[in-house]
């Protein structure tokens, strides 16, 4: 079936859907990552945008129950070179086209990914719109001026979960209404250091990792107040990734605020542009963002690079915020923009790459231990 690709800068792309009619629109991005694409379109920091990838083949190993980083698929549309109907992997349990068609997500094919990654690389991220239905290039054109920005846009308020859980054995345990404040809300205080994650869309494998590395852990709605934090009483606060803007999350930027220097506090992506904010930085939109699974990043602690998964479009501006209190501990090797910050004097870190993978490398799981250590000097 005929689709069409229309950016907001007037370049069209004609592509076929594999998933039957539908529409969409967003902003367009492209990640690089040569697998990985289930962990890719479950991650609800892709909340409101559309993602094609760089790699051709799409679809060959088929999709399957745990290889989910939230509750549903989240980006916006899925756009490819080639997809390939007929997966091959002993973990498949369904094709990537029933997969998207269940939750209605539209997927195409035939697009030319090079070329529209290359307009994105050059052009920055777009608003774009993707159609079956309306095949006429001026007035999807048109429609895709019509989207508002990325900027500005409180996208963590859509994705965030609207009751609190317990992470446990691999899974979320929902917490009925005000169990959070229960006494014997920390089952395994002896044994396991406790921790709040706040949820602006939080990936699954982040709340896999901290379980793995020790922690007690129950994720909370990203409006919970630090009050309610601080009556939990936990030994350390995460603060998750998540889709949109950073600085429209006010209320998130509040709360970490209040509970900088009370609480040992480790942030990635988001966690990271809201801590900035929350020591008083700003952020900015990167052209193009940083998409994909082979991100160089130098640890200047050790001097030592990662190889790591990436996924964002803002990042914290250094100059934004006081080398008395802030230091920078990690850089992008490409663009040389901050991918980790630390308090000088407080227990505060955070990087804007992605420790947990899923998909990527794992060099950076490190952190996950090194939260841990900054709880038990704390
Ligand atoms: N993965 C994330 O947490 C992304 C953070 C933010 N939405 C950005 O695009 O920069």
């Amino acid at each position: 079936m005929k689709a069409l690709l229309a950016l907001e800068d007037g370049r069209t792309f004609p592509c076929r859907s594999f998933t039957g009619p539908g529409e969409a629109s967003g902003e367009v991005v492209f990640n690089t990552s040569m697998t990985g694409y289930q962990e890719v379109l479950t991650d609800p920091s892709y909340s409101g945008q559309m993602v094609t990838m760089t790699y051709p083949l799409v679809g060959n190993y088929g999709v399957n129950p745990e290889d989910v980083e939230s509750a549903r698929i989240q980006v916006a549309a899925f756009l490819v070179k080639e997809y390939q109907p007929f997966p091959s992997n002993f973990r498949s349990t369904q094709s990537l086209a029933d997969y998207l068609k269940g939750q209605g997500v539209l997927g195409v094919e035939g697009l030319d990914t090079r070329a529209l990654t290359r307009h994105i690389r050059n052009g920055g991220a777009m608003r774009a719109i993707i159609s079956t239905t309306d095949l006429d290039a001026e007035s999807l054109i048109r429609r895709a001026n019509a989207i508002p920005s990325m900027e500005g846009l409180d996208l963590a308020r859509d994705v965030t979960t609207e009751t609190a859980y317990r992470w446990q054995d691999g899974r979320p345990e929902f917490l009925a209404a005000g169990e959070i404040l229960d006494a014997g809300i920390w089952r395994q205080r002896e044994t396991r250091p406790s921790v709040v994650a706040i949820d602006f869309g939080l990936k699954y494998n982040i709340a896999r990792c901290l379980e793995k590395a020790g922690f007690e852990v129950v994720v909370v709605p990203a409006a919970t107040e630090a009050g309610t934090i601080m009556a939990m009483a936990p030994d350390g606060l995460f603060l998750s990734n998540g889709p949109g803007d950073p600085e429209p999350v006010a209320y998130g930027i509040e709360t970490t605020r209040e509970l900088l220097g009370r609480l040992p506090i480790f942030g990635i992506c988001l966690g990271n542009q809201i801590l900035g904010l929350a020591l008083g930085g700003r952020t900015y939109k990167l052209k193009f963002g940083h998409r994909g699974a082979n991100q160089p990043v130098k640890n200047l602690a050790t001097g030592k690079v990662e190889i790591t998964s990436q996924n964002h479009g803002f990042a914290v501006d250094m100059k934004s915020l006081s080398s008395d209190d802030v230091e920078v501990t990690h850089i992008n090797l490409n663009d040389n923009t901050v991918e980790g910050i630390r308090h000088r004097r407080l227990p505060a870190f955070a990087v804007q790459y992605h420790p947990e993978a899923s998909p990527g490398p794992h060099d950076a799981a490190y952190l996950f231990d090194q939260f841990r250590a900054m709880m038990k000097t704390n």
